[in-house]
């Protein structure tokens, strides 16, 4: 089984890399950030809540995060391996992730990151915003607060998975294909 997690600040372009990897690689995806939209289109109990956090760019606490994601993976038994996108963000949610996964006796395999300025990515999120009808990509503040969230609570991510061995990061400028060629070249080691 391969798990791997995809890093990278708001806008870097994982979904997008992760459309094409889930495919070639043949893993389940499972972006937190996709799971909670389609909980707050649905108005579930969780999208009802997660949306007071994700309206301000603030990160959804912790608890209920990593409940729903494990909840996730344990719909999908038969995979052959995840793609973790914009999970984990915090460090209390990569230790629980270790633990979980250790408990189904598997582990992340590694941790790549795509790597680009902050300036270069607030414009692309505004680009964003015209067409995503996502309300966090569409004000500049919400879209600062969430780099801000990032910058303390997600970028000390890097060195937890560094002293395991497991990060590997990736120049995030280019063209889709270039970028995938990058990725998969860290992947086809394992
Ligand atoms: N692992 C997570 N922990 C806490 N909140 C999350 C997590 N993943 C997603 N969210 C919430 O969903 C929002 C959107 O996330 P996402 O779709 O990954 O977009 P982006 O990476 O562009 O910020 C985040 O700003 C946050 O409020």
């Amino acid at each position: 089984m391969i798990n791997i997690v995809l890093f990278g600040k708001p806008g870097a372009g994982k979904g997008t890399q992760a459309e094409f990897l889930k495919e070639k690689y043949t893993l389940t995806h499972l972006s937190t950030g996709d799971i909670f939209r389609f909980n707050i289109k649905n108005e579930t109990e969780l999208g009802l809540l997660a949306k007071t956090f994700m309206d301000k760019g603030d990160l959804v606490p912790d608890s209920v995060t990593i409940q729903m994601l494990q909840s996730e993976v344990e719909k999908n038994p038969e995979s052959k391996g995840f793609l973790f996108d914009g999970f984990p963000r915090t460090i209390a949610q990569a230790e629980a992730l270790d633990v979980f996964l250790e408990s189904k006796n598997d582990k992340i395999t590694a941790t790549v990151a795509l790597e680009a300025d902050d300036e270069i990515l607030v414009k692309r999120l505004l680009e964003r915003g015209k067409t995503s009808g996502r309300p966090d990509d569409q004000d500049e503040e919400k879209i600062r607060n969430r780099y801000q969230e990032y910058n303390e609570k997600t970028a000390p991510l890097m060195d937890y998975y560094r002293s395991q061995g497991k990060f590997y990061a990736v120049n995030g400028i280019g063209t889709i294909e270039e970028i995938t060629e990058r990725l998969s070249t860290i992947i086809d080691k394992f």
